[in-house]
């Protein structure tokens, strides 16, 4: 089954909508050098986050510069998963991953020249569409087929993300089959500010694409 993840949630009553909408993961954006609408503060965050309901995955999205930077904040947010874009080497990740009580998501581009060296760093990896300075919320699409050739040569849970909406989301899924969808811009009413129907619509589409791919053997 696909997984969903919803990123950039701000309010508490958008955290709301997602969960009733059926996603597996909510992303709270903290602690990240570029300008965003999504991002929250330390206390704002650790409020998200622990009103996150059982079952449903907690995810603190960052851009460290340093091990020690991101374990702390890790240490205040208290996520079931931290995702790190951009920032620390593999090694780096992978001295993190030991430091932190939490799963590990490490972020690239789909032409990254290292993609096996940050898989094995971490417990999955995301392949986005980012900025020049390594940030994400972009809302553009990548090569779908260099992501699918990713999904099946890396034994890593593959998460696809950049450019998703409720319209394409159905052919990402049965495309590339990532273990995992993730969505920012392409579901916001405006900057920061989810749109409680294109979530709901988000869901739908991945979850249906996912059954139509299996019923068809893909
Ligand atoms: O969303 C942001 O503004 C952002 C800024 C800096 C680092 C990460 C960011 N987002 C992380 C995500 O996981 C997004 O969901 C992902 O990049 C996809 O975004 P979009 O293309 O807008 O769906």
């Amino acid at each position: 089954m696909t997984r969903v993840k919803v990123c950039g949630i701000t309010r508490r009553e958008d955290r709301e909508a997602v969960v009733a909408a059926g996603a597996d993961a909510i992303g709270v954006i903290n602690g990240v050098s570029v300008d965003t609408p999504r991002e929250v503060d330390d206390e704002t965050a650790a409020a998200l986050v622990a009103g996150v309901p059982p079952l449903v995955t907690s995810v603190l999205v960052t851009m460290p510069e340093a091990v020690q930077s991101v374990a702390r904040r890790v240490e205040t947010v208290q996520p079931d998963v931290v995702q790190v874009h951009d920032g620390l080497t593999p090694t780096q990740l992978g001295a993190l991953r030991r430091r932190v009580d939490a799963q590990l998501v490490a972020v690239v581009d789909a032409e990254h020249a290292e993609i096996e060296a940050y898989a094995d760093a971490a417990d999955a990896l995301l392949v986005d569409s980012v900025d020049a300075e390594g940030g994400g919320g972009t809302g553009e699409t990548h090569d779908w087929d260099r992501t699918r050739e990713i999904v099946d040569t890396l034994d890593a849970p593959v998460v696809l993300a950049g450019g998703l909406t409720p319209k394409n989301v159905g052919d990402a899924v049965g495309t590339v089959r990532p273990f995992g969808v993730d969505v920012a811009s392409g579901v916001e009413a405006e900057g920061g500010v989810k749109d409680h129907d294109a979530v709901r619509a988000f869901v739908q589409q991945a979850k249906r694409a996912d059954a139509a791919a299996v019923e068809a053997g893909r």
